[in-house]
């Protein structure tokens, strides 16, 4: 295999600029899945993505999922399965990715304008979806391309598929993928999922363990419009200061989850489970650069990855409603929207969370005597996933990492979630890996998110490797 899969890393090399070139493009539709105004671009990042493949000589199809469940007058993006090779005496691996993003103004503070990809001296390359998830995506396609282009034997067949709604929680994809598994993905011998990050930068890692997120909306409404509050202030009874009290009861400045019952559903962690924290290459240093401060709530990182992995968080997001703009209006908002989620692990269930959730808050605001109106709702939920990082899938992708970045890889799980991770497995029933490309100083969601061209230009060796890896893999 080694001669094969040299000449497929030098015309990756050959091939750089055109692949950065690719997702200059990609980085320039405003794929934001969250946003109704920008779900035309959405969609056109779907028939970039389509046009893309069958260029490459992929079989294609958008297959339409239907309206939006919270916003019926908005159609879903489509998701765009394609088919690369039906060989039938080769493996298939099915492979998953987002081309939507999350939001980004360059008024929130980015560097560079956001939909731009910019390419610094230093190869950094600045743009939203850079790393999470058009960089990734796109590798996929690189590497097949790479491939032709190189003369060299594509290994498997890939089956792909690539959704428009990660970032707000894969609404509509669920039945999809439920149907399929036994369809589209059918001959499918293992999912790769490249959509998280490595925990440094300098050291890879495979993940088998993702968190879950349900994510809420409280909503408190009172007076029939915003107001002047030299006026009403001290008269009418304000939506906001209900809110942010409800908003304090549930999460304190230590991350500790203040509402009554969430911790007890946590499943234990056990003394063999302990040790799997004591040989990952992680330091705090790493970790005050990847978040630009020192305000970490744990001094030590094995407190941080369990944290991070193993318990639930509580973040509170934003309040839809409320002033938010420079200088100082004098208004009282009518209807004031709070945001936040749980990241939810073994073995919390999504319904009983929702539970808790709901009647702690109502009982909260019930405590205030409150005339305003109160309305709390999940917005949408996703559940955790633990898998067994022993199988030729992990192995497979073990070797690439060793033969791309010179290193073994750290075996991790990720503080993140992917809503449809767990689905894959349980319609496929095959064995699921994600296999990162980018660092932990990426910024994925924040300002300024970024992929290095190294981690770009190499994570494409690195999938073309793991697929490499893969057809030599015996039976388990
Ligand atoms: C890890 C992945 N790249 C990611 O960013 N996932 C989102 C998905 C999401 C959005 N709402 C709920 N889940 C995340 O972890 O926030
Ligand atoms: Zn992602
Ligand atoms: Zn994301």
């Amino acid at each position: 295999m080694a001669p094969q899969i040299d000449g497929f890393f030098s015309q990756v090399d050959s091939l750089s600029s055109h692949f950065i070139d690719r997702l200059s493009k990609a980085v320039a539709i405003p794929s934001v899945s969250s946003e109704a105004a920008r779900r035309p671009d959405v969609v056109r990042m779907a028939h970039f993505l389509a046009d893309e493949l069958k260029t490459l000589g992929a079989s294609v199809e958008l297959r339409p999922l239907g309206k939006q469940p919270d916003n019926p007058e908005l159609d879903l993006p489509p998701v765009v399965l394609a088919r690369y090779g039906n060989d039938k005496n080769k493996r298939t691996i099915l492979v998953y990715g987002h081309y939507d993003v999350q939001p980004a103004e360059k008024s929130d503070g980015w560097a560079t304008e956001p939909f731009t990809l910019s390419v610094g001296e230093d190869g950094r390359m600045f743009g939203r979806g850079s790393t999470d998830d058009k960089g990734p995506v796109l590798g996929w396609l690189n590497a097949i391309e790479a491939h032709q282009k190189a003369n060299v034997d594509f290994p498997v067949n890939l089956l792909m598929c690539f959704e428009g709604m990660e970032e707000y929680g894969s609404e509509g994809l669920e039945e999809l993928i439920q149907k399929e598994g036994k369809g589209y993905f059918a001959d499918a011998d293992a999912v790769c999922i490249s959509d998280n990050y490595w925990l440094g930068t300098e050291k890879p890692c495979l993940t088998y363990g993702l968190r879950g997120c349900n994510y809420y909306g409280v909503e408190i409404s009172g007076p029939g419009a915003d107001l002047h509050s030299g006026v009403f202030g001290g008269t009418a009874q304000e939506p906001m200061t209900d809110l942010v009290r409800i908003l304090a009861s549930l999460v304190d400045t230590h991350g500790k989850i203040l509402i009554p019952g969430i911790m007890d559903q946590v499943a234990p962690v056990t003394k063999e489970e302990e040790t799997l924290y004591d040989g990952i290459s992680f330091t705090m240093e790493t970790l005050h650069d990847s978040l630009g401060s020192k305000t970490t709530i744990f001094e030590d990182t094995k407190s941080t990855l369990m944290a991070r992995w193993r318990f639930p968080s509580l973040s509170i997001h934003g309040i839809e409603g409320a002033f938010s703009a420079p200088g100082a209006k004098t208004v009282i908002p009518a209807k004031v929207i709070g945001k936040f989620s749980i990241r939810i692990v073994p073995n919390m269930e999504i319904e009983k969370v929702n539970e808790i959730v709901a009647k702690h808050v109502n009982d909260t605001f019930a405590t205030f005597g409150s005339k305003n109106t109160l309305k709390v709702y999940p917005i949408h939920t996703g559940n955790w996933w633990a898998a067994s990082p022993n199988h030729w899938n992990f192995r497979a992708a073990s070797k690439a990492v060793e033969r791309v970045w010179g290193v073994q890889p750290d075996f991790t799980r990720e503080g993140g979630s992917i809503p449809i991770t767990l689905t894959f497995e349980q319609s496929t029933g095959k064995n699921v890996l994600l296999l990162p490309m980018g660092s932990s100083t990426d910024g994925a969601h924040s300002i300024n998110e970024k992929l290095d061209k190294k981690n770009y230009i190499e994570g494409i060796k690195l999938l073309g490797a793991y697929l490499h890896y893969v057809a030599e893999e015996p039976q388990q």
